[in-house]
């Protein structure tokens, strides 16, 4: 398979990736240093999240040019989110928290600016603008699971953290949609490749604004009633 486009993308990310890894969130999940209320936060948070990005693949399934990118993007939309689901659900089980309490908690600044660019870009863009917005959800999770599988967690959550995003079954699908990048760039000219990787930028920068945000514990800076 040509990996030239999905290799140019990383290329492109290479200074934010860094910046991830040096995060004291992420640092904080191998050495145990994060503290909980920031785990928690970023839980929570990532499971409104998913709501958004599961019908952001949807749109991008409605609008793929071949079955055979649909039915594999299908597929993520349900399957994908059933194993963080399951992480999620497990951590609220053991936090005590229940699913009304999440699903009523409102987005923070940063996740709904996230979401909300992701749904825009789902819903108005071409589908290969759609795959490029997705792709570093899919990518960076795994990359960075893989990056803190051999160092660990003495702490027990986030070595589940760690493991799920680790795991085979994490890393089917973000496979899958790397061929689907690579594919669909084939007639693609320069200047609707430029617009995939803006929104591969962008979007990689707002993963490193959602581990942020959690490690700032970040909330509305006014409040109404809610
Ligand atoms: C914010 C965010 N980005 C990506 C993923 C991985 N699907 C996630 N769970 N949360």
């Amino acid at each position: 398979m040509d990996t030239r486009f999905t290799d140019e993308l990383w290329e492109s990310i290479t200074p934010i990736y860094q910046q991830i890894l040096e995060h004291p969130f992420i640092k904080g999940l191998t050495d145990g240093s994060l503290p909980a209320p920031a785990f928690r936060q970023y839980v929570i948070q990532d499971a409104l999240y998913l709501q958004d990005f599961a019908r952001s693949i949807a749109a991008a399934t409605a609008k793929a040019p071949k079955d055979a990118w649909a039915e594999t993007l299908a597929g993520h939309a349900r399957d994908t989110l059933v194993v963080e689901r399951s992480l999620h659900e497990g951590l609220f089980k053991d936090w005590g928290i229940t699913t009304e309490e999440v699903f009523n908690t409102p987005p923070s600044p940063t996740n709904l600016a996230y979401t909300s660019y992701l749904v825009r870009v789902a819903y108005r863009e071409p589908f290969e603008e759609v795959i490029g917005a997705l792709l570093p959800c899919y990518w960076i999770y795994w990359e960075v699971g893989k990056q803190l599988e051999e160092a660990g967690s003495p702490n027990p959550d986030y070595q589940r953290w760690i493991d799920t995003y680790a795991s085979e079954e994490f890393a089917v699908p973000v496979r899958e949609v790397l061929a689907i990048a690579n594919e669909m760039v084939a007639d693609l000219s320069d200047a609707r490749r430029a617009r995939v990787r803006r929104h591969f930028v962008t979007c990689s920068k707002y993963e490193w604004m959602f581990w942020d945000a959690a490690w700032r514990l970040e909330d509305w800076p006014v409040k109404g009633k809610e």
